[in-house]
């Protein structure tokens, strides 16, 4: 059976005064890596809450496959909450297998995966020891096999890269890759801009709860700016151009970006302006750069 796509439609959440989510919508189709990016305080964590049904949502729908989630359907959704909900005590093996039974694996089946995922996220020698014993970085990778041992139809990651080490990182991002690429919808949040950059499909950028900018990487990404090198000017000498936003200004080095109708050519005339002109090249903005724009442009 195809995996079905994940839509969160006009999900709306208050904490007394605090809006936590304001009408917050996106669409995760099967196949899809989404990354889920916000300031802290953005309401990520409260969103992808509302969708496992921890946490129940004002208004607006969260629906699987365009059905409204119920029970039966919650339990094909493979989650790794912010909060890490393993039982300390309990040892990596039989911790695993509890959870895959409890979504449904008969015993064998469990043990199977188990042992699987153990394997794969490089558990082996820690399998019998208790997950409290266990450093960070394991405790988080066995959070990761506990969100996939009963093969979920959809994967609801919140910052499941924080603290890992570059080699789990890399386990991660493979391990991700690998589901969404066998068809399931995975949504994933991080501060790991270069991270997701690199991963995603499309990214949805929330802030003080509302969605303010939404879509495919290169989409989103593609208004370009405008490097200068001019090694003797001194900082700021971009500031005074008219129609011109300072995106960058390290000495030497300015990035620009043009309003509209701003002519490159009287940029470089003010940067030639100032002495020679070693760089003068247009480039694409990074996730990040795109980020802080919409994130102090939406009034952070
Ligand atoms: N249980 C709660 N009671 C009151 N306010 C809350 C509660 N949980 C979250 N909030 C508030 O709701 C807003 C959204 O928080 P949320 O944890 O969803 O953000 P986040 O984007 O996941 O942040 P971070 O990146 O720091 O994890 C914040 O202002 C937060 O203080």
């Amino acid at each position: 059976m195809p995996a079905p796509a994940l839509t969160i439609d006009r999900l709306s959440k208050r904490y007394g005064s605090v809006v936590a989510l304001d009408e917050i919508s996106f669409e995760v189709a099967p196949g899809e890596l989404f990354g889920f990016v916000g300031s802290n305080g953005a309401g990520k964590t409260t969103a992808m809450r509302i969708v496992l049904g921890v946490l129940a949502a004002d208004s607006g729908a969260v629906r699987f496959g365009g059905e409204p989630v119920t029970h039966a359907t919650r339990t094909r959704i493979g989650y790794m909450p912010e909060e890490r909900g393993l039982y300390p005590k309990m040892r990596v093996l039989d911790q695993l297998v509890y959870l895959a039974e409890l979504h449904g694996l008969d015993n064998t089946r469990a043990h199977q995966a188990a042992e699987g995922w153990i394997e794969r996220l490089g558990l082996c020698e820690r399998r019998r020891d208790e997950v409290q014993k266990l450093s960070l970085g394991n405790q988080q990778r066995v959070q990761l096999a506990a969100a996939l041992v009963h093969d979920p139809a959809v994967l609801v990651l919140d910052e499941p890269f924080s603290g890992l080490d570059p080699i789990a990182v890399d386990v991660m991002s493979e391990v991700l890759r690998e589901k969404a690429a066998a068809g399931v919808p995975v949504v994933f949040s991080s501060h790991q801009l270069d991270l997701v950059e690199r991963l995603c499909d499309r990214v949805g950028i929330i802030q003080k709860g509302r969605m303010v900018a939404c879509g495919a990487v290169a989409q989103l990404t593609s208004a370009a700016l405008l490097v200068v090198s001019a090694p003797d000017a001194r900082c700021g000498w971009a500031g005074e151009l008219l129609g011109v936003r300072v995106v960058a200004d390290e000495p030497g080095r300015t990035v620009l970006e043009l309003g509209p109708g701003v002519d490159d050519q009287c940029v470089l005339s003010a940067a030639l302006a100032t002495g020679a002109v070693r760089e003068f090249r247009w480039r694409r903005p990074s996730l990040a750069e795109l980020f802080r724009n919409v994130v102090t442009g939406s009034g952070e």
